[in-house]
């Protein structure tokens, strides 16, 4: 069986104000195609521990690997192009560039790619908005469309380089139950249709419910998976 992920004896210590252990030998593993999510109080680590398997902490010790390939110790350029190859993310908040369309703001991970010519990126973007019905939004300006609407298109925009996985930090955390409900729709969709790696960062115990596995965080360590 693949593996997407693995963290083996992941440790962080915030040094300031005062030495605070956060994060205590985080062992586990993201099989390819699992639907996993993190649950746990609030400031038991979760979003510490998100930010690391997402390569954009660098600061803890222990490994990390990305289908099987150690990605701690890295150079930041190596580790951003990861990111943007491998590691799909969303979060609470939709971060769109409110000025620019739905489309531009879709294809802007691929264009800091730079793998694929405009019109390609272009294509693919228009796909990723059709397969999340949300295609009649492509030319209208972020700042227009609803709530539910943003977090749908920052869902694309975190597919258009198909990630080997999709992180998400409540990701639903800001919606309404609707819409909340609309998202994890997709996330299964995609979790059965196109095989994807999911795992979510959430408060919400019927989401969790809903995903394969519930790995369970308490005071900085994880207590079940
Ligand atoms: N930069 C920092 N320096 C010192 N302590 C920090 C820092 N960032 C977070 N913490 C502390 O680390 C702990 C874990 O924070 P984290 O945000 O990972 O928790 P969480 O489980 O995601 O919480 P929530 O559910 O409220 O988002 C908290 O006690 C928090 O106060």
């Amino acid at each position: 069986m693949k593996h997407v992920l693995e963290a083996r004896l992941i440790n962080k210590i915030f040094r300031k104000p005062v030495d605070f252990h956060v994060l205590k030998d985080i062992n586990f593993k993201v099989r390819e195609g699992e639907f996993a999510s993190i649950m746990g109080k609030s400031g038991s680590g979760k979003s510490t521990l998100l930010y690391i398997l997402s390569t954009m902490d660098t600061d803890y010790s222990g490994e990390l690997y990305l289908n099987n390939e150690l990605i701690t110790g890295k150079s930041h350029q190596i580790l951003s192009k990861i990111r943007n190859e491998h590691i799909g993310f969303v979060f609470q908040f939709h971060y769109l560039l409110s000025e620019f369309t739905v489309l531009e703001n879709v294809m802007l991970p691929a264009k800091k790619l730079a793998i694929k010519p405009h019109s390609e990126i272009q294509k693919d973007a228009m796909e990723k908005l059709e397969m999340l019905n949300i295609g009649n939004l492509a030319f209208k300006r972020a700042s227009r469309i609803s709530g539910g609407e943003k977090q749908r298109v920052a869902i694309a925009r975190a597919l258009i380089n198909n990630p080997t996985i999709l992180m998400g930090d409540e990701p639903t955390g800001n919606l309404d139950s609707y819409n909340a409900d609309n998202v994890l729709s997709i996330f299964k969709e995609l979790k059965e249709q196109q095989g994807l790696s999911l795992l979510v960062v959430t408060h919400d115990l019927d989401f969790a419910k809903s995903t394969d596995r519930i790995i369970e965080m308490e005071d900085g360590k994880i207590v079940s998976a």
